[in-house]
């Protein structure tokens, strides 16, 4: 079967990062609504870069704690097509602010070490239970500031069921992307530092490597 991984750049803030995300093949991209962020995009500002996209890429807005309300004024600006909640929000709190949009949602879950598997497998089920929309686990290592931390977490930690319905995420770069790949098998990776040459600025041949990584890692497995 020819399994193709899916990929997000995360944290883009100018157009041209966007549109060379798109032409070197993103599936998504990640745009940062958390204002404490160095990637933090203003909704106005998102709106142009949403403007920038072809048909067919996903949008993800990107939020930590918001309020239903500070989603939907935001979403009003900027019609991100997935929410990515990356906060510590609750199951009612996420499925409340995805409501209030009418949008699917991924969860982000920051793996700490003593993490069990059974535990993941469990959360992600809660999740399932409580909403339609909930599109998804997105996993990020446990770092200050939620996230865009660039620090790898233990893939052996995910259960090898769950694999195909995760985001993985945490410190991938070209360098360790392929391996992460064949590791874990995940429905799609996601980066933010590993392709950036400052934070929120994107280096387009780092992107390009990154994806063209992710294909080989792809077509290895489908020999
Ligand atoms: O990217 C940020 O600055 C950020 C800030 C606060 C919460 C989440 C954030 N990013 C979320 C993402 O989906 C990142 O792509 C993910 O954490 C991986 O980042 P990196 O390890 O830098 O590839």
């Amino acid at each position: 079967m020819n399994s193709r991984t899916r990929i997000k750049i995360c944290g883009l803030s100018r157009v041209e990062d966007v549109q060379t995300a798109v032409e070197a093949g993103a599936d998504a991209i990640g745009l940062v609504f958390y204002a404490k962020s160095p990637r933090y995009v203003e909704p106005d500002a998102a709106s142009r870069l949403i403007a920038a996209l072809p048909p067919f890429v996903t949008v993800v807005g990107l939020f930590v704690n918001a309020t239903p309300r500070q989603v939907q004024e935001i979403v009003a600006h900027a019609p991100v097509s997935l929410l990515q909640f990356h906060g510590d929000e609750t199951v009612d709190q996420c499925c409340e602010a995805a409501r209030s949009v009418n949008r699917p949602f991924t969860r982000a879950f920051r793996v700490s070490a003593d993490m069990r598997g059974a535990d993941l497998l469990k959360y992600e089920q809660n999740y399932r239970d409580a909403s339609n929309l909930f599109s998804g686990l997105l996993l990020d290592a446990f770092v200050d500031g939620y996230g865009g931390g660039g620090k790898v977490f233990d893939w052996s930690l995910i259960p090898k069921e769950l694999a195909p319905r995760v985001v993985l995420s945490g410190g991938l770069s070209v360098q360790n992307v392929t391996e992460a790949v064949r590791q874990v098998r995940p429905y799609a990776v996601d980066v933010s530092s590993g392709v950036e040459m400052a934070k929120g600025i994107k280096n387009p041949a780092r992107i390009a490597e990154f994806i063209r990584a992710v294909r080989q890692a792809d077509s290895s497995l489908d020999e």
